[in-house]
């Protein structure tokens, strides 16, 4: 694999710094400039310490995705900002993986059709985890036995999103192989509105914010007399690294928007 020139956006940012570490300690990859809110000019070395890191850093996402000669964009901001960037870089013909999560379905839907027009590669995945992706896999093959089924994620307390990109993710899976139905007592009442949680055609998404936390999802399906529970913990943001990785090896060859690490995935 030849070496891939790449724009982190989001470089302070919790899964930033891990990128940039991941970025340093590899070969295919190389920096060559970060997007940021804030340390327009600065290198990355000024900036982080990274030794050999010179690629600046824009405060500005047009003009670093306009001049900057660069294959791909990693994206991780917040939902605002990322789809702004996604956009940019699709426009400028640089290739994002996107791990911002967030976006609307209309943010997404725009986004796909962009890429397909103009025939740039694009990779969001609400999770680059190589376990959760495989949860999430079990979850759909487990949603065609036990149809009821409700989802619980924990994160923690600093996430803007909610439900998070991934429960959503799973919800969507889950919806390929299930047919729509309420779920629990048909004349069920809430007496504290939100106990039932969130609502996708009749499954149930629960959001827990905690510190302590990092990512953690349990997919609990109910059938007759008994249960079965398919869990991922992600207990350190290393975990998504793999995953950025490959996608932004494999965007390469892409050249239509893919939502989701399993359709890169061997
Ligand atoms: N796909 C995946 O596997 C994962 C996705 N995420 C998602 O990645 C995103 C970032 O997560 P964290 O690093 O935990 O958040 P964070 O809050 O630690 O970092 C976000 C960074 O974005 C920066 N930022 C905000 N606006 C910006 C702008 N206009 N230009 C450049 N930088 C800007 C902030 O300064 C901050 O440093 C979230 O959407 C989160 O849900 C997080 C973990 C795994
Ligand atoms: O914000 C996070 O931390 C995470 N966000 C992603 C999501 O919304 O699913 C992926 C992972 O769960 C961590």
């Amino acid at each position: 694999m030849s070496n891939i020139k790449v724009i982190v956006a989001g470089p302070r940012g919790k899964m930033g710094k891990e990128a940039l570490k991941m970025i340093h300690n590899q070969s295919t990859l190389t920096l060559v400039a970060c997007i940021d809110r804030k340390h327009e000019g600065m290198t990355v070395k000024e900036l982080d310490g990274f030794p050999d890191m010179e690629a600046v850093i824009y405060t500005d996402a047009a003009t670093c995705l306009s001049e900057v000669e660069a294959d791909v964009l990693i994206d991780l901001t917040t939902p605002e900002n990322g789809y702004k960037h996604t956009k940019l870089a699709i426009e400028n013909g640089v290739r994002p993986v996107v791990g911002t999560t967030g976006f609307s379905e209309d943010e997404l839907s725009e986004l796909t059709t962009l890429a397909s027009e103009r025939g740039i590669g694009t990779i969001i995945a609400p999770n680059f985890a190589i376990g959760a992706v495989l949860m999430m896999q079990f979850s759909k093959w487990a949603a065609k036995h036990f149809p009821d089924v409700e989802i619980i994620e924990k994160h923690h307390d600093q996430k803007l999103d909610a439900p998070s990109g991934t429960a959503l993710k799973t919800a969507e899976l889950i919806k390929e192989v299930r047919h729509p139905h309420k779920q629990g007592h048909e004349s069920e009442t809430e007496t504290l509105e939100g106990a039932r949680g969130a609502d996708v055609d009749g499954m149930k998404i629960h959001s827990m914010r905690l510190p302590g936390l990092v990512a953690h999802q349990e997919v609990i399906f109910g059938g007759h007399g008994e249960t079965l529970t398919v869990k991922h913990d992600s207990i350190h943001r290393e975990s998504f690294m793999s995953g950025v990785k490959l996608a932004a090896e494999r965007v390469m060859e892409l050249d239509v928007l893919v939502y989701g690490l399993e359709h890169i995935l061997d």
